[in-house]
């Protein structure tokens, strides 16, 4: 029987363009592990709030980055996310964890562990994976076999974020997004940005299905031209 090479896709883009829903369903119809950066980011700003550290001192920050134990599950079915052992999936959402990510995942040390963890799944994952996340195909992984960048205008980001938070404002949805990409873009270290060689998919228009089936396309492409 052939073997299938390994294949790593890289998916970035800013909040709501729908990287995480598009990541897991194409792994799982490819066979390939999938993992949650932006969840990892979340984790070490849940254990930094729950450890009392300053989210305003990065020196403080950059002190810690090491102690917290990060585990990603990388199951499309199932994804998991620990910290020290504890499920941390729930918690890892709230609008405090929300409201405070970018100032953790801008500090360089925070980013260079949480890298290294990336980058050892990604080696790791002997069937492939699918990563997404903000700097996936600039910096983490940028021989990825495919890089797509997805995009989706303000409006309908917000529109997809209020539906999931129950009840919540789309103006102020859209404000708070707005400001995370702005944060989010502008950090020194490994900002949110489109690699010059990730194929853009905007997704204002497009169904979630539309979209998944565009990048196990694309990924198809990659495979049968190796
Ligand atoms: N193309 C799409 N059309 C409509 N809704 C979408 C689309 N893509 C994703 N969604 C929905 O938008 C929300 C945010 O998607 P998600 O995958 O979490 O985005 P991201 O990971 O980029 O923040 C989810 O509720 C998801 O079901
Ligand atoms: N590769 C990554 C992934 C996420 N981050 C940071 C920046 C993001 O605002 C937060 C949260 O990412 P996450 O993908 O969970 O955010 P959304 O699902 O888009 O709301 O983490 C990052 O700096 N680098």
């Amino acid at each position: 029987m052939e073997s299938v090479p390994a294949v790593i896709v890289a998916i970035d883009g800013p909040s709501g363009t729908g990287k995480s829903s598009t990541s897991k369903a194409v792994a799982a119809q490819l066979g390939l592990s999938y993992l949650d950066t932006g969840a990892q980011y979340r984790a070490i700003t849940w254990w930094m709030v729950n450890n009392g550290i300053d989210i305003a001192d990065p020196a403080a920050i950059a002190d810690a980055a090491g102690k917290p134990d990060i585990v990603s599950g990388t199951d499309p079915a199932a994804p998991t996310i620990t910290v020290d052992g504890t499920d941390v999936a729930g918690p890892i959402r709230t609008q405090e964890v929300t409201s405070k990510v970018s100032a953790v995942s801008a500090v360089p040390e925070v980013r260079a562990r949480i890298t290294e963890l990336q980058r050892s799944l990604a080696a790791s994952a002997a069937g492939g994976i699918v990563v997404e996340g903000r700097d996936i195909g600039t910096t983490v992984l940028p021989d990825a076999d495919l890089k797509v960048f997805l995009t989706a205008s303000a409006e309908a980001r917000a529109a997809r974020r209020s539906g999931e938070l129950k009840g919540a404002d789309v103006q102020a949805t859209r404000e708070a997004l707005l400001k995370r990409d702005a944060a989010d873009s502008s950090r020194k270290t490994s900002p949110l940005a489109k690699a010059d060689d990730a194929v853009e998919v905007d997704t204002s228009d497009l169904t979630l299905p539309q979209v998944i089936a565009c990048v196990v396309s694309l990924v198809e492409e990659k495979r049968a031209a190796r």
